[in-house]
């Protein structure tokens, strides 16, 4: 196998994994630090007129410089910098694992100011994302077959709040067949906040 092809074969598929050799590019992850932090300044920002547009002006000349060095799927660093929180992608609020057994996790998650639903709380649709993508790495752990999401359900028992460290767990609770259940909770010391059950479909040999 080429180390393209060991790239490929780790697709967005970090838990539990090492950082391929050669992809590592702690540049690209300071970038990508930078824009997660221009995301929450930029959502709790009220800049003058003046300092807007003076802003625009700076991430449109980003824009271009970036659009010159535009790359494929198999290609890309950004959510690929598995050594680091947040791995190098600006989507997912940036877990950090404490514990990975190949079946269940525990870690710790803060979300930012750019997640803001209302009134202080965190926006529904960005818990579901973080159960999306934490059930599905425990779904998708080293040595299982490949499997996608075919069912999300989050329950949200308590407003969650921003910019406060949160523990979230995910474990498989069951295997039938092709089905993989998986269930996650988010706490934090005091509260659970919210609850999800994914099942996850591994996919025969024509759906990878
Ligand atoms: C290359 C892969 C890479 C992996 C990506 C990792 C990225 C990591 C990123 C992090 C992770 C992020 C992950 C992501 O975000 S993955 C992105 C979001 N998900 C998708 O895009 C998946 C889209 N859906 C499909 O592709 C198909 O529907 C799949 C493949 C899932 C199943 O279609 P397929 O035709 O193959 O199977 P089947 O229909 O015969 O069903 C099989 C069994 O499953 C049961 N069932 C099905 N659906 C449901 C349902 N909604 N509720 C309850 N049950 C359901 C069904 O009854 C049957 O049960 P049984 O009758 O046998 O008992």
């Amino acid at each position: 196998m080429s180390a393209a092809d060991g790239v490929r074969e780790h697709y967005n598929l970090w838990l539990g994994r090492r950082q391929p050799p050669g992809t590592e590019d702690p540049d690209f992850t300071r970038l990508a630090d930078a824009v997660r932090r221009l995301q929450d300044q930029f959502t709790a920002s009220r800049p003058p007129p003046a300092l807007a547009a003076h802003s625009a002006d700076t991430i449109e000349d980003l824009v271009a410089a970036l659009a010159g060095y535009q790359v494929g799927e198999p290609d890309q660093v950004a959510g690929r910098q598995f050594a680091a929180v947040g791995r190098g992608q600006t989507f997912v609020p940036p877990v950090e694992i404490d514990t990975f057994d190949g079946d269940s996790v525990t870690a710790r998650v803060s979300f930012g100011r750019f997640y803001l639903g209302s009134n202080g709380a965190v926006h529904g649709g960005a818990i579901s994302l973080l159960f999306d993508d934490l059930l599905g790495q425990v779904a998708n752990a080293p040595g299982k077959p490949r499997s996608r999401t075919a069912s999300l359900s989050v329950d949200y028992r308590r407003v969650i709040p921003l910019e406060t460290e949160l523990t979230v767990t995910a474990h498989t609770s069951r295997v039938e067949g092709r089905k993989v259940f998986v269930s996650g909770a988010l706490r934090s010391d005091r509260h659970l906040l919210a609850e999800a059950e994914g099942l996850f479909v591994r996919l025969l040999a024509d759906q990878q």
